[in-house]
Parts: structure tokens; sequence; C-alpha cells
């Protein structure tokens, strides 16, 4: 079945509470009546209501019987900074979190922590640090897992084959440890799409074929992953070309179990995951749907700014979805 169908037959009629911080947004409205009226998600809207609804009757949108919560007004705020304080263990003091709750991706992710919502979507008109980082410090990771990190589920456009690309989104320049967990991660991750895992560390070099501390880096980081998790196929070092072509496998990485047939690709550092899943995107036409956060103990997930109301609408599926499996 094709992956959204499936994910809506997951979560249809269960009226899962979604937070939507961006709640002025035109395309996070747009979104969340779709999921509303078709019974897929019970939508949260964080703002200012007379604002919202303004915004909405601008733009001949129906918000029907969505929720608006506002955070600047709202009845409960000052249990939700008792137990923000709490749940810093002395990192921030009062004064702090009655600030630091203001902020609406604050406020959607205690949210979730206190389970008045299922997850939390944001990141429309948010930076990707700031739709994280409370994220991070209130939800934290899963035990066993030392990093969150951000995977890319991209899609071909005519065959709808899925691959996994990781971190996109979060380690700016992982040790060969986090290297070595996102690849195992992101292997977990790809499974819940149907992907049958092959992981590739990526590198400019293939086995051994150039030098260089990031090299190492990434040898190391491929043999804690194999360590880590033996029954999964994982390889590298490797270059793009010797993980995904059959003939240039065969030449460079002769014997490996991925090369040539690699689907979930793990990039070295931050920024060639970054650029990368832009390029395959915007030049390659794949569908990006992501990032979608691994590792963390609910689902939190980041849209990039450059989304539009489908991409919202699908992210949302996903939290939707993940909330299921927590
Ligand atoms: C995610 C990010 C914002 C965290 O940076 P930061 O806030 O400076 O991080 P800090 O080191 O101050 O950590 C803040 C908190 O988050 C936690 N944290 C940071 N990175 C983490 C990770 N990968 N996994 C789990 N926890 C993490 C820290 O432990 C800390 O928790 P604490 O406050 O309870 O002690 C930063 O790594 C970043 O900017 N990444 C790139 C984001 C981006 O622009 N991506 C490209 C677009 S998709
Ligand atoms: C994923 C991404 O590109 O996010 P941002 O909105 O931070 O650019």
């Amino acid at each position: 079945m094709e992956l959204f169908a499936s994910l809506k037959e997951k979560i249809k009629g269960k009226f899962i509470p979604i937070v939507f911080p961006e709640g002025t947004d035109e395309r996070i409205q747009g979104a969340a009546i779709r999921l509303n009226q078709e019974g897929l998600v019970k939508p949260i809207l964080l703002g200012e209501p007379t604002k919202i609804k303004q915004l909405a009757a601008d733009r001949n949108l129906e918000l029907g019987d969505i929720q608006i919560i506002d955070p600047n007004n709202y009845d409960r705020y000052e249990t939700m900074v008792d137990e923000f304080v709490q749940r810093r263990h002395g990192k921030n003091d009062h004064d702090q979190a009655e600030k630091m709750l203001r902020d609406p991706n604050y406020f959607g992710t205690m949210f979730v922590y206190l389970n008045w919502a299922d997850g939390m979507v944001s990141g429309a008109t948010h930076p990707t640090g700031d739709t994280v980082r409370p994220a991070l410090q209130i939800i934290k990771a899963k035990p066993g897992v030392s990093r969150i990190s951000g995977a890319m589920i991209m899609q071909r456009q005519f065959d709808h084959k899925r691959f996994l690309f990781a971190d996109c989104a979060i380690n700016i320049d992982p040790d060969a440890q986090t290297l070595a967990e996102i690849a195992v991660e992101s292997a977990q991750t790809a499974q819940l799409f149907d992907i049958d895992p092959k992981v590739a560390l990526l590198s400019f070099s293939t086995k051994g074929s150039a030098k260089g501390d990031v090299v190492t880096k990434v040898q190391e980081a491929t043999k804690l992953a194999q360590a880590k998790a033996p029954h999964i196929p994982i390889d590298g070092e490797l270059q793009f070309d010797a993980a995904y072509v059959p003939s240039v496998a065969a030449s460079k990485a002769p014997g490996s179990k991925v090369a040539g047939q690699a689907n979930v690709f793990i990039f070295p550092e931050l920024q060639s995951g970054n650029i990368g899943y832009k390029i395959a995107q915007r030049l390659g036409n794949f569908e990006a749907i992501g990032p979608i956060l691994q590792g963390l103990n609910k689902p939190v997930s980041d849209l990039s700014r450059g989304c539009n109301e489908e991409d919202v609408y699908k992210l949302a599926l996903i939290t939707a979805a993940q909330s299921l499996n927590q």
C-alpha cells in the first residue's frame, strides 16, 4: 500500500491530538483544516485566537471546530511553568521558565511532555534549532539513545521508491560514536517506512581510496555500527556512486553486502547531509519528507521553512503515526 494511505489507515478515527505552535501560518492552517475534516488528527493551533481566526477568514479558510490555545492567556500556564522547572532540574528557574514558555515552541513541547497532545509539528516559520531545542531539553532521548538525529525519507517521483538520508538536521559534526548511533537508528526508522535497510556510511573515499581524519572517522563509525547491529547490512566508507550504482560498486567495493544496493545513506556531517537532501529534492525532483526526529521519547517534528501545505499535512500524519509506537 502507498505510504500515506497506510499511515492514514493506522490513525483514522483515533483523533490523535497534535499541537501546531505556528497557528497563524497559512500552510499550517490549511493542513490543519484538511487533517481535521478528514478525521485523521485533532489539531491544536497555538496563538492569539482573534488573530488566527481573522487571518483564516482573510484567506477564505474555514477553521470549523479546530481548538485554538493562546499561550499568553492560558489557565494552566502556572502548572506548565512549575512542571518545566521540575523537568529542568535546576537548569532554569521559575522566572526563566515564565519567559521561555511564552515561546510557542517551548509551550507546544510542554503540551506533548504533559501528555496534553501526542505530538508536535513546527518549523514552518522557525529555523530547526529553535524548533527542536525545547524537545531536546524537555522530552529528551529514549533510553539507550544518546543523540537525537534527523532523517529525511526521500521518495522518487516516478516509481515511489524510498530512501532514507541522515543526519540532515541536528548533529553538526558528529563523532564516530554518534555517527554509528545515527546509522543504527536510521535503519530502524527505515523499517517504519517499509524500507528494508542496507546502510551506507558515505565519504569521499571508498575502502581506503583516500586518507584523512574525516575518512578515518567514517571507517571507525562503520565498525562501531556493524558491532552494534550485526543483523543489519551496514558498510562504509563508501562514495555515493559506490554505494548506489552496482557497476561502480563491483569495481570499487567488490564483495560488499551494501555497495551498489544501499537505500539508507548516512552522511559524515550535517553540511553534506542537509545539502545532499536538498539537491535530491530540488534538482532530482525527489519528494522530501521530514526531517523526522529519531531517538526522541515522544514525536516532535520539524518542518523546513521552505515547506508547503502538503508537507505539513504529511509530516503531521507521520507524527501521529509515530505516537502510536511510543
Ligand atoms: C540542535 C541544536 C540547536 C542544539 O544546539 P544547542 O542548543 O546549542 O545545544 P546545546 O549543546 O546548548 O544543548 C542544549 C540541550 O540540548 C541537548 N542536546 C543538544 N543536541 C542534542 C542531540 N543531538 N541529542 C540529544 N540532546 C541534545 C543538550 O544535552 C542540552 O540539554 P540540557 O539543556 O538539558 O543540558 C544545534 O545542534 C544545531 O543548531 N543543529 C543544527 C540545526 C540546523 O540548523 N539544521 C539545519 C536545518 S534542518
Ligand atoms: C530542514 C530545514 O532545512 O530546516 P530550516 O527551516 O531550519 O532551514
